[in-house]
């Protein structure tokens, strides 16, 4: 993709509430994103009531996948984050290979759950 045209998709999708890629009623607003010199993207994730995302690995095409989701804001109950080996997980911190670790979350019941989301790329495919 050329630059001109990556920028104008950055500024068509950037700072707007987009529907989450697998339709499970949660909604993602990209935030900040590059790719050099470290391919990275930042995200604001919305769970409402309902939503919940199923099981699923982020591959990538080069490089490793690292993520840091912070949860700025947890739901009454649910919207529980599962992943079987984060690389470092507390309540509110989740640091995880997304592309090795099958990972979900569980079903949002009562009020809304916001997540900050940093995501990163590098190397090669060596994991
Ligand atoms: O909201 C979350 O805790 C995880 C969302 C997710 O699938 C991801 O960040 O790759
Ligand atoms: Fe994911």
């Amino acid at each position: 993709m050329s630059l001109f045209a990556s920028i104008r998709g950055y500024i068509s999708t950037a700072f707007r509430w987009q529907a989450g890629r697998q339709n499970n009623g949660y909604e993602k607003m990209l935030l900040f994103t590059a790719r050099w010199p470290l391919p990275f993207d930042s995200y604001l994730i919305r769970y409402p009531d309902g939503s919940e995302i199923h099981p699923h690995t982020d591959p990538v095409q080069l490089g490793r996948h690292f993520r840091l989701n912070i949860v700025l804001k947890p739901p009454k109950s649910g919207g529980e984050f599962v992943c079987a080996n984060p690389i470092f997980a507390s309540k509110r911190i989740k640091f995880f290979r997304p592309d090795l670790c099958e990972h979900s979350v569980t079903r949002v019941k009562g009020g809304t759950r916001y997540v900050f989301s940093l995501g990163w790329m590098y190397g090669r495919n060596i994991s």
